[in-house]
């Protein structure tokens, strides 16, 4: 198998070292436009092989996309990252140019590949794909919500003062400050609720930390954040290549699942081999769907934007 990431900055680049490292392919391909940045860390990282025990072959690549041909996988991590007082959104101008452009190279090169949308705004850059590309729906995936669980994990142990690997927890809708909607009503450690441990005040924290957490690195760093989203995609890249099924929420085609039609969402699915394959069902509160329908609204109203680019 063969695997390329496009876009050897912060994301691209981390997600590719956590690639290798978990030896999920023969060969990764990182892909950029600046001359020479995709070869030299792809050679420092081939460079980490005997220090830290892997064999995956990692070469770079500046914009030459025949070096990608035959891909299994696709990560698109290409495009500008947010500042500090900005929203996800605001990139849509310039990310969503590279992105249709970056799909349409990818496919004539490895147009069997599953295609992982990172770019931001994540949501409509997926939607943006599916249309692209014309690929069936399942091998089209946009990770945001994995990257979000793990925030949400993480703040929830911090409260309780436990280790994250304890909680399960996950968050659905968009991948916005105000779109996404952590699921406090589902999450538990070690299956017992969190609302066990938890008073109302301290969840409703967790939940709007989690919301804002991709922004609150963003202020402290002066640019987005790379470790956590690279590893995220790295769990779903896995899931695909050793068909693991893992239920992970994804941003992915719905087609009147969760009440919604002709939008790319956050929701649970089941990832394997062939990409996403079910949609599960969380089966949520009126209320919880309501809000669901609210952030799908504000994706539908930002894929509007696309029309006019
Ligand atoms: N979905 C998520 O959970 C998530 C998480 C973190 C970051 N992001 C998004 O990922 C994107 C990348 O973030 P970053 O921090 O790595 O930014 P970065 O600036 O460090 O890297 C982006 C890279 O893309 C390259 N690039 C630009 N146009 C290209 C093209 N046409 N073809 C190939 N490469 C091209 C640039 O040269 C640069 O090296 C941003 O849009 C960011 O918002 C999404
Ligand atoms: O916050 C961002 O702009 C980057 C990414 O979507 C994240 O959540 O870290």
């Amino acid at each position: 198998m063969k695997i390329t990431v496009v876009g050897a900055g912060a994301v691209g680049a981390t997600c590719a070292d956590n690639i290798i490292r978990r030896e999920l392919a023969e060969e990764v391909v990182l892909l950029d436009i600046k001359e020479g940045l995709s070869e030299g860390k792809a050679l420092d990282m081939f460079q980490t092989a005997t220090l830290c025990g892997f064999d995956t072959k990692i070469t770079g690549s500046t914009n030459d996309y025949a070096k990608t041909a035959g891909s299994g996988v696709v990560v698109i991590t290409s495009g500008i990252p947010r500042k500090p007082g900005m929203t996800r959104e605001d990139l849509i101008g310039t990310n969503a140019n590279i992105v249709r452009g970056v799909t349409e190279n990818i496919l004539k090169h490895s147009p069997e590949a599953i295609i992982i949308i990172v770019s931001n705004p994540m949501d409509t850059m997926t939607q943006l794909a599916l249309q692209a590309s014309g690929l069936p729906k399942n091998r089209i995936i946009g990770m945001g919500g994995i990257l979000d669980s793990a925030r949400f994990k993480t703040y929830l142990s911090l409260a309780m003062d436990c280790p994250p690997n304890d909680i399960h927890g996950a968050v659905i809708g968009g991948h916005g400050d105000t779109t996404m909607i952590p699921l406090t009503r589902l999450a538990t450690r070690n299956g017992v609720p969190v609302s066990q441990f938890l008073d109302a005040e301290t969840l409703q924290k967790v939940a709007a930390d989690t919301m804002v957490g991709g922004a609150t690195l963003t202020k402290l760093i002066g640019t987005s954040a790379w470790y956590a989203p690279g590893a995220a995609v790295a769990e779903l890249v896995e899931s695909i290549v050793r068909d693991q099924k893992h239920i992970f929420p994804c941003c992915v085609a719905l087609n009147g699942e969760y009440g919604q039609s002709d939008i790319c969402l956050g929701v649970p699915v089941v990832i394997g081999k062939t990409g996403w394959e079910q949609i599960i069902d969380y089966k949520l509160t009126d209320e919880e769907q309501a809000t669901f329908n609210k952030s799908a609204e504000a994706v539908r109203n930002m894929n509007e934007v696309l029309k006019t680019l």
